[in-house]
């Protein structure tokens, strides 16, 4: 059950000036995970307000609100796929909107599906990645490893099961085509998180940057708000190293607790999930520069303003090589991968 009186203390009070819960709250720098707990609901509500999205489809206050508040329930505690991960994408969301007009290149429902993706993208998460669903042979596989995506296919159910839930709808007062298209946007936004899915997108996206952004062609619509929505997933990259090596410490707990389980299962885990091979500052520089840096360079070539994103992802990079050159000068004592977050 949602809190109730903090559900009624936010339907009452007037939603705030986003500047008031922090003056540098649109700026590309700013960290949305400084943002306290209890804060970060209201702070969804005054970014949906300052999108104008709250009159432009009719939100009802309460409805928005039970919405928000379910979304953050629906979110479990594992070190990094929790809520604080989906407020801060949501977050980077708006700054893209504040900073890079997108709704100048997206439609006014492409660009509501894709901030409310960036909320629901990962719900009921549980640490563990698509392969060990199948591996563990979890009741997810057994809905959705037909279809490939299990988890992204279990983010957007639970997101559907909220919005179907009473007073929680927030899509109710959209027309039926606006309603039918938010729908299909959510479930390909949501699908788009898959790392596979980018993986074999990133050809199309290179072509795109390379012969430029059609504003009438609707797979340049698709690829656009696919790319928005990963770069979003990958935000914590784009901040300062402070963010860069938190989030790393994050991650690999969990990856370390998914090698754990598989180990216990009989399996031999990737070396990234195995504490005990994983070298993390070569991990991260192979992902940054293989998976990250390729993915902001494309989003900088397709929307001018943002190169400073692409930057700061790379100085990660850099600072993630020194690291590796003075890890690598002190042995690893006791076989414990995060000797050097210290
Ligand atoms: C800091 C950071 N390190 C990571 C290191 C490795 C991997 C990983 O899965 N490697 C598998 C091999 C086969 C390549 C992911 C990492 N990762 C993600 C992430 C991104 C995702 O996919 C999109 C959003 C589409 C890019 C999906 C899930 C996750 Cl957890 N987010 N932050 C990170
Ligand atoms: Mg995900
Ligand atoms: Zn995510």
């Amino acid at each position: 059950k949602v809190n109730e009186d903090e559900t009624a203390r936010l339907i009452v009070d007037k939603i705030p000036a986003i500047t008031s819960i922090h003056p540098d709250v649109f700026v590309f720098s700013f960290t949305p995970r400084v943002i306290y707990d209890d804060q970060t609901t209201l702070c969804c509500l005054a970014m949906f307000e300052d999108m104008g999205m709250i009159n432009r489809w009719r939100i009802q206050k309460e409805t928005l609100v039970k919405f928000v508040l379910m979304v953050k329930k629906g979110y479990r505690d594992p070190p990094y796929h929790n809520w604080y991960h989906a407020f801060s994408v949501s977050h980077f969301c708006y700054l893209l909107y504040k900073n890079l007009r997108i709704d100048q290149l997206l439609t006014d429902v492409e660009l509501f599906a894709l901030f409310v993706a960036c909320l629901c993208h990962d719900l009921d998460h549980r640490g563990t990645n698509n392969a060990f669903q199948v591996s563990s042979k979890s009741v997810l596989a057994a809905l959705y490893s037909s279809e490939g995506s299990v988890l992204e296919r279990h983010h957007f159910a639970q997101a559907m099961c909220i919005l179907n839930t009473e007073g929680c709808n927030i899509f109710e007062n959209l027309n039926k085509r606006d309603y039918e298209q938010a729908l299909d946007l959510l479930q390909e936004i949501i699908l788009a998180t898959d790392l596979a899915h980018h993986l074999s997108a990133v050809k199309d996206l290179e072509a795109m940057a390379k012969e430029g952004y059609d504003k009438s062609n609707p797979r340049c619509h698709t690829l656009l708000t696919c790319l928005l929505m990963t770069s979003c997933d990958l935000s914590d990259q784009t901040k300062g190293w402070g963010t860069t090596k938190k989030i790393a410490e994050l991650i690999y707990q969990e990856f370390f607790r998914q090698g754990d389980l598989e180990k216990s299962m009989g399996y031999r885990p990737h070396e990234m999930m195995d504490r005990e091979k994983a070298f993390i500052p070569d991990l991260q520089i192979s992902f940054l520069e293989n998976i990250a840096m390729p993915l902001y360079r494309i989003l900088g070539d397709l929307l001018p303003g943002s190169e400073c994103v692409f930057q700061a992802v790379k100085a990660n990079r850099d600072t993630w090589m020194q690291v590796r050159e003075t890890a690598k000068r002190k042995p690893i004592t006791h076989g414990n991968s995060f000797d050097f977050f210290k």
